[in-house]
């Protein structure tokens, strides 16, 4: 299970590989900066069950059916092999949604191993760790906004692209399960826990759109 402490640690071993295109944190002081350092000592003594972090109704995927709702999106290596990253980022920015973290890294075989432990028990988890380990690098992101997790599902489109939608990126440009060139969280709690396993919350930005307004309101 996803631990703080396993979570910290997963992030570091993969830190020497991170290349330079993160997006950097205005915030000198972490916001919950106390609230982690007690959520660390509940760690420590054993009584943190690995649920996503939820502090004052909040978790670092946002606030659920809110403006602020995020997920965690990677592209995998075959989409930067094949340079479909431009054209990637660019279906969700179109959408509306906010780029809050982006950076490229080729993930240590212990960060991927934790990011796909709820396929441990499959045939294919060890092709698919050594694949998303195997030196061309992945894109990691968080994007932002209203119903980002179940709307950047349907952009990326069905796990086979064989059954995704034509107007989806598997279905636009990928034809096999094994290189269906992106992932993307899918639930709350998925967001949640990706987010805290792929990024340091120092390294989600915030800012404002100048669209944000416009695309986001209700009326
Ligand atoms: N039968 C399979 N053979 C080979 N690889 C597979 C197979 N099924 C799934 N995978 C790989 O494992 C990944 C994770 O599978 P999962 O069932 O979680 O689908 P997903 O949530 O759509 O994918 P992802 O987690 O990458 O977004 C898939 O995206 C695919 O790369």
């Amino acid at each position: 299970m996803f631990s703080t402490t396993l979570r910290a640690g997963l992030r570091a071993a993969s830190r020497s590989s991170v290349r330079t295109m993160s997006t950097l944190s205005v915030r000198a002081v972490p916001r919950y900066g106390a609230a982690l350092a007690a959520a660390t000592a509940v760690t420590a003594f054993g009584l943190y069950q690995g649920a996503p972090l939820l502090l004052e109704g909040k978790s670092l995927a946002g606030e659920k059916g809110k403006a602020s709702e995020r997920s965690f999106v990677m592209i995998k290596p075959d989409g930067v092999s094949r340079q479909l990253v431009g054209k990637i980022i660019t279906r969700f920015e179109e959408r509306g949604y906010k780029l809050v973290a982006v950076k490229s890294l080729t993930p240590s075989p212990a960060l991927a191993k934790e990011h796909y432990i709820d396929l441990a028990s499959r045939p294919f988890y060890k092709g698919l760790v050594d694949y998303i380990t195997s030196g061309t690098p992945v894109v990691a992101m968080v994007w932002e906004g209203k119903d980002v997790i179940r709307q950047g599902r349907r952009i990326v489109g069905a796990t086979n692209p064989q059954e995704s939608d034509p107007g989806s990126v598997r279905g636009q440009y990928a034809v096999s399960v094994g290189r269906n060139l992106i992932h993307a969280s899918d639930s709350f709690d998925s967001a949640s826990k990706e987010i805290e396993l792929w990024f340091a919350e120092s390294e989600l930005a915030e800012y404002k759109p100048t669209t944000w307004d416009w695309v986001m309101a209700d009326n």
